[in-house]
């Protein structure tokens, strides 16, 4: 939950069967206001299952869930003004114009749409593009047209199915700042992506689902500061791999006369002076691994079967 306090999703044992298959399995979950919050899994984990209970698409077989405070299929009429949803397969009908389309859905959304007009701009959807039928778009057209859909009503919670399919790169940076101006606004967005360098960008925190259940909960700034630190020598003394002594633990990868070890952040200074007196050095560097690394591990983390749906990483770890 948010610092405030104020759960905008309340997954409380969220389980979603199809006849004996399981989409997802005992989620439990609290997102507050104004988060940008990742839902992150491998192919078949039960995001879109996830998403899909959470708009009011899927009645869940078990558990319960709430957005601010109801329920979205029970109070569908009461809630549906206050999100808004990219579905990850956006269907339109082909022979309905771009506006045509954003009219309709605002209709369904049950209120006025007051940024239809500023998200088309600032997404590049022209006047001339609203007047086509959705039938002539590109890919990249309709998806932006599927972005505008989910927020030209201001809602509080927008739900996003991979958002930046087929958007190019310049689009995908408007993307970015309008996620920012919704935190920055108290409203919450929940996205679910493949993009790992996305989802580090633009999360505060990220879930990890795997085989429906949840295996982790993370904030990106946590992962960020557990962040390994590459340290790389270069020998004075010409190519030649030789024991390390005690820095042998952070296991170093030779190749000729440059040496690289991955170190946690609390041993990097410990680390450099072990290899300073072991070592004739030429030049030294210190740089952050990469995210991608602790994300990575973080999918591994699910690879084992849990023993309950919380087992995993860090304090943060749900069950
Ligand atoms: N309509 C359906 N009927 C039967 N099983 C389904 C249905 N929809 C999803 N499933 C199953 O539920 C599980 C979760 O699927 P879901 O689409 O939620 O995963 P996902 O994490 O969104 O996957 P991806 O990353 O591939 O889109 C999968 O095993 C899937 O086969």
């Amino acid at each position: 939950m948010s610092a405030e306090g104020t759960a905008v999703i309340e997954l409380r044992s969220l389980t979603k069967r199809y006849g004996r298959s399981v989409g997802v399995d005992g989620l439990d979950l609290d997102i507050g206001a104004g988060e940008v919050f990742g839902l992150l899994g491998p192919n078949g984990a039960g995001k879109t299952t996830t998403l899909r209970c959470l708009v009011g698409l899927l009645k869940p077989s078990a558990g319960a869930v709430r957005i601010l405070g109801l329920d979205p299929v029970a109070d569908h009429r009461r809630v549906s003004p206050s999100i808004g949803y990219l579905p990850g397969e956006l269907r339109l009908y082909p022979e309905l114009t771009g506006r045509q389309t954003l009219d309709l859905l605002a209709n369904l959304q049950g209120a006025p749409a007051p940024r239809q007009a500023e998200l088309c701009t600032r997404l590049g959807l022209s006047r001339a593009d609203l007047d086509k039928t959705v039938g002539a778009y590109s890919r990249g057209m309709k998806q932006k047209l599927g972005l505008v859909q989910a927020l030209q009503h201001r809602p509080a919670l927008t739900v996003l199915d991979e958002p930046t399919e087929g958007l190019d790169p310049l689009v995908q940076e408007v993307f970015f700042e309008l996620l920012a101006e919704e935190t920055a606004a108290g409203r919450t967005v929940l996205l679910s992506s493949h993009v790992l360098p996305e989802v580090q960008r633009a999360c505060g925190r990220v879930a990890i689902i795997r085989g429906g259940r949840l295996v982790a909960v993370q904030s990106v700034a946590a992962l960020r500061r557990a962040r390994a630190r590459r340290i790389r020598l270069v020998l004075a003394d010409g190519p030649g791999a030789r024991p390390l002594g005690a820095a042998e633990r952070w296991s170093p990868r030779w190749d000729g006369s440059r040496v690289e070890l991955l170190v946690p952040p609390d041993d990097v200074v410990a680390a450099v002076r072990e290899l300073l007196a072991a070592l004739p050095v030429d030049d030294l560097t210190v740089e952050e691994a990469g995210l991608d690394e602790a994300f990575l591990d973080l999918y591994r983390t699910g690879e084992e079967p849990p023993a309950g749906p919380g087992s995993g990483v860090g304090p943060e770890v749900r069950s």
